[in-house]
């Protein structure tokens, strides 16, 4: 059994994984005795998954840090310096390309920042954008002027504001839903939609289009980024 762990700069997600089956876990509650090796997916702090690898190197188990790369099979990625692409946003990126093979996808992972990234039906990974998250967009906004305030009850809704914790919410869910329109409206393609993150339920409810929500999209992508490493 395997252990994957996502590292966002807000989540540390965690799951096992036998055979193909992933199945998330509390931290509190990782079988460390079947656990035979780790795969860390980080763009976070390294202090949010700290204490799970001093865990694993006092289990001796051995744990591998996930990296972008020029390719992955028959994967290209966008970025001429891949390295600076986000693990996550890679990681998606590879699981749709196995998900969805020989089909192009759209992904809109929303957690600390809402990511956009688009594959082709080629297998090539043609870059994204990076926005702030929802909640990165209403606290900037708070905390940034005199008179905007939010509340935790307001819902999102794909609607005019009529007051301001509605004008601020509603704001950050058309800015981010529109983002993905602008992308849709310019393309000739029909692609696979794919919402992914904290926020990804909320995106996908709010779609008028076909789309699916995935809450383990980076920890499917860093099961298939493993099986194409030769490990010791
Ligand atoms: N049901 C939910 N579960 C977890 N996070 C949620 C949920 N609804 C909204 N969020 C928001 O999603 C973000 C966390 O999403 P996640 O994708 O885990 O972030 P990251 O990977 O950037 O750490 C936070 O901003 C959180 O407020
Ligand atoms: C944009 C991100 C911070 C998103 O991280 P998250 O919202 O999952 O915390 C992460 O993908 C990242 O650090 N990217 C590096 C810059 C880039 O992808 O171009
Ligand atoms: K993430």
């Amino acid at each position: 059994m395997k252990l994957l762990v996502d590292v966002g700069n807000t989540a540390l997600k965690t799951a096992t994984l036998a055979g193909d089956v992933i199945t998330l876990v509390n931290e509190a509650d990782i079988p460390w005795s079947e656990i035979e090796e780790v795969l860390i997916a980080q763009v976070g702090k390294g202090e949010l998954v700290a204490p799970l690898i001093a865990r694993a190197q006092q289990l001796a188990i051995p744990y591998y840090q996930a990296k972008t790369s020029a390719t992955l099979g028959g994967l290209t990625c966008a970025y001429p310096q891949f390295e600076n692409l986000g693990i996550d946003r890679w990681l998606t990126v590879v699981a749709c390309y196995h998900l969805y093979p020989q089909q192009s996808c759209v992904i809109l992972d929303c957690g600390t920042a809402s990511k956009i990234d688009v594959l082709n039906k080629a297998g090539q990974h043609l870059g994204g954008w990076i926005l702030p998250g929802l909640d990165m967009m209403i606290s900037s906004l708070v905390s940034n002027t005199q008179k905007v305030f939010s509340d935790d009850t307001s819902l999102f809704l794909p609607e005019l504001g009529t007051n301001t914790p509605n004008a601020v919410k509603n704001g950050a869910l058309v800015a981010t839903l529109g983002a993905l329109e602008y992308y849709l409206s310019q393309s000739d393609d029909t692609p696979v939609i794919v919402c992914a993150g904290g926020y990804g339920e909320l995106m996908q409810q709010h779609l008028a289009r076909p789309s699916t929500y995935n809450d383990i999209l980076v920890l499917q992508g860093l099961m298939y980024w493993r099986k194409y490493q030769q490990f010791a």
